[in-house]
């Protein structure tokens, strides 16, 4: 049985991050995810996440510019030198949290030479950070036009040929479902690959179990291929995230 995370970028926003994190443990999480968590000090995070017990599930590498901007840069050719200092950025953090999940984030750019570009980076980073999962996440182009992970296979097919232990896949059923529909089909090639998975509904990116994709026939699916890792809710709640919580009591 898998176990569930609220992601405290898209849930609980009614209320200040510090203060999400009680609420994702009265609601039933036993761990969170932050996209970006570089504003706020490691320390009160820290905190606020031993006073809840719940465990720092995920983070993402930053953006270029701190506070915002296209996401990551893994692949751009041209910046090497900076992914690297931003990667360590992100992983004292990253190791001060304790996080489960660090994800590291392709950016915009196309063509063979970003491919190999970001090849080089993952080997380097994977030599890196030994200790820590890190993970890719392919976006879908109505989402995130010009992202370069933008399916699945690519993404499998990079995680193949760097083919290291501490490199795998962030698997978002949402993203799944966007770029090749067929979700279960898609987890059944991607499995073996997966350290994370993400959940939300289609359309509208809202709360799982309702609309076209089919849960509890992925989460059958999920249980079939032994997955024992966390789940993230990456939705955006249709009113309160309170009144859109009954998917997780009957998970
Ligand atoms: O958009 C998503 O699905 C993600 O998980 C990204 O991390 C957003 O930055
Ligand atoms: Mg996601």
């Amino acid at each position: 049985m898998a176990r569930f995370a609220a992601n405290l970028t898209y849930l609980f926003t009614e209320l200040p991050m510090l203060q999400r994190f009680a609420a994702a443990r009265r609601a039933g999480f036993d761990g969170v995810e932050i996209l970006f968590p570089y504003d706020l000090p490691a320390k009160e995070l820290i905190a606020a996440a031993q006073e809840s017990s719940l465990r720092f599930v995920l983070m993402n590498t930053p953006p270029p510019n701190w506070a915002g901007g296209p996401r990551g840069f893994a692949a751009e050719p041209g910046n090497e030198t900076r992914f690297r200092s931003d990667f360590d950025r992100a992983l004292r953090y990253a190791e001060a949290l304790q996080v489960a999940h660090l994800h590291v984030m392709a950016g915009k750019a196309e063509g063979p030479k970003a491919r190999e570009t970001l090849l080089r980076n993952l080997e380097w980073a994977c030599a890196r950070a030994p200790e820590m999962s890190l993970t890719l996440e392919p976006m879908n182009s109505s989402d995130m036009p010009g992202y370069f992970l933008d399916s699945f296979d690519l993404a499998s097919e990079i995680i193949d040929e760097i083919d290291q232990p501490n490199l795998g896949l962030q698997f978002d059923v949402y993203q799944a479902h966007m770029i090749h529909g067929d979700v279960i089909h898609t987890w059944e090639r991607h499995a073996r690959n997966t350290h994370h998975i993400q959940i939300a509904g289609c359309p509208g990116r809202h709360e799982p179990r309702a609309g076209e994709i089919n849960y509890a026939g992925f989460f059958r699916a999920v249980d079939a291929a032994g997955f024992r890792g966390w789940v993230g809710a990456e939705y955006t709640p249709r009113t309160s995230t309170e009144a859109g919580l009954r998917w997780l009591r009957s998970a």
